[in-house]
């Protein structure tokens, strides 16, 4: 059923929306017809300055104006709990004594430490060695101090990073420093960025006041960005926009390179149909996320969209996933351009079972009264089946 909002007229829905899934499919299409080279795809799409306005006012308008009298911001309502109770209610204490554990437990399997060894300890509690070169030993480069690590409790806001934030959505919590990025914003607290072609400068490796500083001034267009800045980063339904999974990749890289360690990524990408179907993507995004030096925290599958939370666990790439690559973060519609993305139909809506989920529990999250979800530091991965309204074990 569509709906009419304030400003327009009937039908409007659709027609927003019409625009949304035209640009992306032009853009997969476009990418088919040359033969994947996605650079040249993505300059042309980026200097096409008509049909990006015109995406950034149909966008703003679907998700402001319909989406908010269907299922109210759910997304950026999940990020802000994620965040609130990962930050604030013991969610990253949690899973740092988990990591712990599982350290000592691996570690007790390995021969006792030689002199040579001369052990330290990171503020993260990974074991630092002098010589890096026996299985105990991290090398020193991947070790932790005060200006890429988040410890807590976190002085000051949390600076999160929106890409693809289109209207700043995250401007409303108090608890964040919102920095949105955008190649099209639709309000001018968004600043112009290409998240893809965004240079990583060091580190700034000073207090955190002025860290805070340096963001509330940044002027657009925003070029450069200094490493391990953010306490987090949102990529919400942004990974699906891109027709290449490659691009999809570049963006998880440098999303890790922005983080502190012990950060949060948090993706929400668009699926309607049902947790099982396409369990084995997800296994694979996961995969691919978790090869870039992150371990997943939390998964949700509600009717319309995956929500996933990673958290930066580590400086460097993993080894041992060593070949992961950009291919694991495919989507239905790299296989079949004609699917439909029905987040953005006009028949995108809840029933009164699911809202009554969603202001219940959906968004209790671990160590919540009631919680439906928790993370995998109480249970591997709990997930809703919205068929069903149970949520189970995750095994994956
Ligand atoms: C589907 S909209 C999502 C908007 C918002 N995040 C939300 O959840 O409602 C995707 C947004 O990503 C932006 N975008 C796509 N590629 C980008 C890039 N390389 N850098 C920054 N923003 C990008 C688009 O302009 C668009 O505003």
């Amino acid at each position: 059923m569509s709906s009419t909002c304030s400003c327009c007229e009937e039908d409007c829905e659709k027609k927003v929306s019409g625009v949304v899934k035209g640009v992306h499919a032009k853009l997969r299409k476009k990418l088919k017809e040359a033969d994947g080279d996605y650079e040249r795809i993505w300059l042309e799409h980026c200097e096409d300055e008509a049909s990006l306005d015109e995406y950034a006012f149909a966008m703003q308008h679907l998700a402001t104006e319909h989406w908010s009298s269907k299922h109210p911001d759910d997304r950026i309502k999940w990020c802000h709990h994620a965040c609130r109770d990962y930050f604030f209610r013991g969610g990253m204490s949690r899973a740092l004594t988990k990591d712990k554990r599982r350290r000592q437990h691996d570690q007790a399997k390995l021969p006792p430490l030689t002199p040579r060894c001369d052990p330290t300890y990171t503020m993260n509690g990974n074991l630092v060695s002098g010589s890096g070169d026996c299985d105990h030993c991290i090398p020193t480069s991947a070790s932790s101090n005060q200006y890429n690590t988040i410890s807590l409790p976190v002085p000051g806001p949390l600076r999160l990073l929106d890409v693809g934030s289109c209207f700043n959505p995250f401007l409303q919590y108090e608890e964040f420093l919102s920095v949105g990025i955008d190649i099209s914003p639709a309000v001018d607290s968004v600043h112009k960025c290409d998240f893809l072609n965004l240079q990583l400068q060091p580190s700034l490796e000073c207090a955190p006041d002025t860290v805070d500083t340096y963001l509330r001034t940044l002027k657009s267009p925003v070029e450069t960005l200094p490493r391990e800045t953010f306490h987090v980063v949102v990529f919400s339904l942004l990974l699906s926009y891109f027709p290449s999974p490659y691009q999809r990749w570049i963006c998880c890289q440098k999303a890790h390179q922005l983080l502190q360690l012990n950060g949060l990524l948090l993706i929400i990408t668009p699926d309607s149909s049902h947790q099982n179907r396409n369990a084995a993507m997800i296994k694979s995004w996961r995969r691919a996320v978790e090869s870039l030096g992150f371990r997943r925290w939390l998964y949700v599958k509600d009717t319309h969209l995956h929500y996933m939370a990673f958290r930066k666990v580590s400086q460097e790439l993993s080894l041992a996933m060593s070949d992961a690559g950009p291919d694991l973060l495919y989507i239905p519609q790299d296989f079949n351009e004609d699917l439909e993305e029905s987040v953005f139909d006009e028949n995108y809506q809840r029933t009164g079972e699911e809202d009554r989920v969603i202001s219940d529990g959906f968004l209790e999250l671990p160590g919540g009264a009631g919680n439906h979800f928790t993370s995998e530091d109480e249970e591997e991965n709990v997930i809703c089946d919205d068929s069903s309204e149970e949520w189970w074990q995750d095994s994956q």
